[in-house]
């Protein structure tokens, strides 16, 4: 695996990294060198290291997968699509396959007890200690029941703001034949985002220190005074809207510490 990752270091990349080096006055070859050299186990004793694992939030559309690509092509992370996770078991034999279908078409959200389970399992399955889990948790509950099992919180959480008619008009020109890419499914979505996921995002946002934030909240304005407010010092700020080079320019910085 390290072996593909070194020759995946193409030259566009390598000058990528070299103006990443000239914007933010780190070594961005040895940051993504350090990323494929970053392995699950500990070299000596061969034990599981405790993964770096980073969330990936924001609205249906809202451009978390098309960031996530490039942040794994950069800093070396596997990406955890938890929809595309759960969109497998459905084309899998799974005993669940059916309920998920459902619950995706209806823009619900699916069990935590399904999807945690899923996601523990990726994560011990990768060889790679740098993990980007996209699209999850969606709701209170989907968090609380990681921290349960996984006994952990998240490294770093993003969150990709954008606002609802951007978001409507990217996921209807999706065309990747997805059954919940719809304006029925996509209006519920929305309804489901703004009240369970939001609560997630400002959940981590009151963590301040221990979260690096992307958060720029158009939903509802009374709260973003009072979290920005209260987390000017601890968060990192980022409009989802703009191109996708614009965009990624805005998340590079919260990875340079990644040495
Ligand atoms: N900055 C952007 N501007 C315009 N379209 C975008 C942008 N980022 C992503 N897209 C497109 O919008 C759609 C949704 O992006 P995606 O990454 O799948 O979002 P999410 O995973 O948050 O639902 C895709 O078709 C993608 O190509
Ligand atoms: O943790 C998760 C992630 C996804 N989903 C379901 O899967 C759908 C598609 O999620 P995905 O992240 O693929 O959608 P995106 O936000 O990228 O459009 C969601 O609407 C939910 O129904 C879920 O229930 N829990
Ligand atoms: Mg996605």
């Amino acid at each position: 695996m390290w072996k593909r990752g070194i020759s995946m270091l193409s030259s566009s990349k390598s000058r990528l990294l070299n103006q990443m080096q000239v914007a933010y006055g780190f070594n961005a070859c040895q940051v993504f060198s350090t990323g494929l050299l970053n392995p699950a186990e500990d070299a000596v004793s061969g034990a599981r290291r405790k993964p770096f694992v980073t969330f990936v939030l924001g609205g249906p559309g809202s451009g978390k997968g098309t960031q996530c690509t490039r942040i794994v092509n950069t800093f070396g992370f596997t990406h955890l699509s938890v929809g595309d996770l759960l969109r497998k078991e459905i084309y899998s034999d799974s005993e669940n396959g059916s309920m998920i279908l459902d619950t995706i078409k209806e823009g619900k959200i699916v069990p935590s007890e399904v999807t945690v389970k899923l996601i523990k399992k990726a994560i011990e399955a990768s060889e790679n200690n740098r993990i980007l889990v996209d699209g999850f948790p969606r709701s209170e509950e989907n968090r609380v029941a990681y921290e349960r099992v996984g006994g952990v919180e998240p490294d770093i959480v993003l969150f990709f703001d954008c606002p609802k008619e951007e978001m409507v008009k990217r996921v209807l020109n999706r065309n990747q034949g997805r059954i919940d890419d719809n304006i029925d499914t996509v209006k519920e979505r929305l309804t489901v985002f703004e009240e369970l996921n939001l609560p997630v995002i400002k959940y981590y946002s009151k963590k301040g220190i221990l979260h690096k934030m992307l958060f720029i909240l158009r939903w509802k304005e009374d709260e973003i005074h009072t979290l920005s407010h209260l987390h000017k010092k601890q968060s990192a700020y980022i409009d989802g809207t703009g191109t996708e080079d614009e965009i990624f320019e805005r998340v590079l910085p919260i990875f340079a510490a990644l040495r």
